[in-house]
């Protein structure tokens, strides 16, 4: 399925009530506040029509006629009112201008927290996914503030609604014929702003994917992380000159339907202005006959105030559309099935193991490939020993770690922990059960003390727990220099941050790996870039370290796979063979053949360099 698929668009659907629900949890108060301010300020137009028709005829019968005192008070009166009026509307503008505020940041960072939230349930497979990614960014993109905007646009509806209808009744008590003129002329204006409202959206959406990749290539030419490959490899301009094209791309495509937005609006506005003369002629005729002066007055505020005030509703209402669709996109995110494996399993995960984890007849194709990466695999991880896995590039190594884990479920066969399926185990204990450090381990942007705390979050701050764990990997000397010690932080993105080397992040990640003390520990190429001597003491002492674990280690280098129990070798998804180092050796097969290779390699080198001495 592709990204952009029909199948994949929201359903339209209005999505009105649940954004007014969503905001309606973050503040009662505030929201109540807004809405009383705004339909009271709503009513003030129309009061003011009445005021200023009651002032403009009381001042003319004051000038023409001889009870003038009479009148002149009218006129003053009317004209106090209309600044009490005014005054009151002001202050309440005010404090529904303080309130939406409020409401608006709360409803981001609301909307925000969902976003997280979900993303933090989904499925890994979700992550291998580019539908999910072109989701995330839609509901990222747009629809942070569009729930809260749905809530403005639906108060300046009904209020424009309210003050529409007052006035209306104003304008239509003196003529029915101008009043629905004046009320029709907007309506081709609001087809073409609902018609503009789908384009707009529809464009976002179908860029989707294009969007995702001008951040990627702001992400590789900004971060520091991609900094010497690109800069190296002179990629810089290359990556500056994709993420132009498709800045240019989306450019063009904007300016030509904005300039077709702008066309419509304009040719439509000369209808309103045709209609507003109109209007004004038959006002000015009328006021001639009857003489009436205070009612041209109240007449001409009424048609401006009905044209303006329609003008903001057919805007409202536009936009009111345009905000459903987009919503659509935030809410398909939001209800995306949290479907990953293990939602049923409820049996706790044992603190010791028995007996071990078995892999009975094994098979995985990654789903929405169809490449098989496990051929019934039989394995068996006794427990409390440490068993290496290696193999060639692409075996299916980091595979076997995933279902453990459970990140996927298994195609065929069965994965079976002191003899009970591993669905039966909940998930969320299943893993909290697990130490690992993966190939490619997370370098955080924290302190050292919490990029080794986030490995067991209940001894996070436990100092004696974590220096521990760091000594263990290897990483207390170079913490313990460090201006801070543990509560250095690493990395270079904040303030006062120390860049480690390679091997160092590793062996934090290791003594992250370390500090969780699980029944289960998994080494995945754990000290590709730490050096021999470092890498001989931890795989040294592993025994004691992993204590009664169950630990997997995956490595390529002989040297460290010579400490296992137990050795399996597997090759395209297949175990070829297993054993002791001693016995694999004596096989003679794939195991003995790459171990000779690595050995002969070292002893190449120092044969070398004897020769070159020599
Ligand atoms: N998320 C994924 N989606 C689809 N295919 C994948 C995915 N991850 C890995 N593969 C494929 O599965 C196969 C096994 O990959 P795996 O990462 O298990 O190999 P490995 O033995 O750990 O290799 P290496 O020694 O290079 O780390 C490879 O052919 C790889 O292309």
């Amino acid at each position: 399925m592709t990204a952009n698929s029909a199948e994949d668009a929201p359903r339209q659907q209005n999505h009105w009530l649940r954004a007014l629900v969503l905001l309606w949890r973050v503040s009662p108060p505030q929201m109540s506040g807004v809405l009383a301010t705004t339909l009271v300020v709503a009513l003030v137009p129309a009061l003011n029509v009445s005021l200023t028709t009651h002032a403009v005829q009381s001042v003319a019968d004051a000038v023409s006629r001889r009870d003038s005192a009479q009148a002149l008070n009218q006129a003053l009166l009317a004209a106090g009112a209309i600044a009490v009026v005014t005054a009151i509307a002001q202050l309440l503008t005010a404090a529904r201008g303080y309130l939406e505020t409020l409401l608006r940041y709360r409803m981001a960072n609301s909307i925000q927290l969902r976003i997280m939230e979900k993303s933090v349930q989904l499925p890994l497979q979700d992550f291998e996914d580019a539908g999910t990614y072109d989701k995330l960014q839609r509901a990222n993109r747009e629809s942070m503030h569009r729930p809260y905007q749905i809530f403005t646009n639906l108060i300046s509806t009904v209020s424009s609604a309210v003050s529409l209808s007052a006035v209306s009744v104003v304008l239509i008590s003196w003529d029915v014929r101008i009043a629905l003129l004046v009320m029709v002329a907007p309506l081709p204006s609001l087809a073409a702003n609902i018609f503009f409202s789908r384009i707009i959206w529809k464009l976002e959406y179908d860029r989707s994917t294009d969007r995702r990749r001008v951040n990627y290539l702001q992400y590789l030419v900004t971060t520091d992380r991609n900094y010497k490959e690109t800069r190296l490899f002179s990629l810089g301009h290359l990556f500056v000159g994709q993420f132009r094209d498709l800045v240019e791309r989306f450019y063009l495509i904007d300016r030509k339907w904005e300039g077709r937005q702008a066309a419509a609006t304009a040719a439509l506005g000369m209808l309103s202005v045709a209609t507003a003369a109109v209007a004004i002629l038959f006002a000015v005729h009328v006021t001639v006959s009857s003489g009436t002066i205070g009612q041209f007055a109240g007449y001409v505020m009424a048609v401006t105030l009905v044209q303006t005030t329609i003008q903001t509703l057919v805007g409202s209402v536009a936009q009111l559309y345009e905000h459903n669709l987009f919503l659509g996109n935030l809410f398909s995110f939001l209800e995306k099935p949290a479907r990953g494996p293990g939602t049923d399993g409820k049996r706790p995960f044992p603190k010791t193991l028995r007996k071990g984890i078995e892999f009975r007849e094994v098979s995985f194709t990654y789903p929405g490939t169809d490449n098989v990466v496990l051929d019934r695999v039989n394995l068996f991880l006794p427990a409390g020993q440490c068993v290496a896995l290696v193999g060639p590039n692409g075996a299916g190594k980091t595979t076997i770690v995933k279902l453990i884990a459970r990140f996927y479920d298994c195609g065929g066969g069965s994965i079976l922990i002191d003899d009970v399926p591993v669905e039966q185990y909940d998930v969320e204990d299943l893993r909290k059960n697990i130490g690992v450090i993966f190939q490619d381990f997370i370098q955080y942007e924290a302190s050292a003390l919490d990029n080794i705390g986030f490995g067991n979050l209940a001894a996070r701050d436990d100092r004696a727990k974590v220096t521990e764990a760091a000594r263990q990997a290897g990483a207390l000397p170079f913490l313990e220099q460090l201006p801070k010690g543990l509560d250095t932080q690493l990395g270079r993105w904040f303030e006062e941050g120390r860049q480690l080397s390679g091997g160092q992040w590793q062996k934090v990640a290791l003594s992250r790996a370390f500090l969780r003390d699980a029944p289960v520990m998994v080494l995945d190429e754990p000290t590709a870039s730490i050096d021999a001597a470092t890498e001989a003491e931890v795989f040294g002492r592993l025994k004691e370290i992993a204590g009664r674990a169950t630990t997997l280690l995956i490595a390529h280098r002989f040297s460290t796979v010579r400490v296992a129990d137990h050795i399996v070798v597997i090759d395209r998804g297949k175990v070829l063979e297993e054993g002791s180092h001693p016995e694999l050796m004596a096989r003679n097969g794939m195991y003995a053949n790459l171990f000779q290779l690595q050995a002969a390699g070292y002893q190449y080198d120092v044969d070398d360099c004897a020769s070159l001495q020599d």
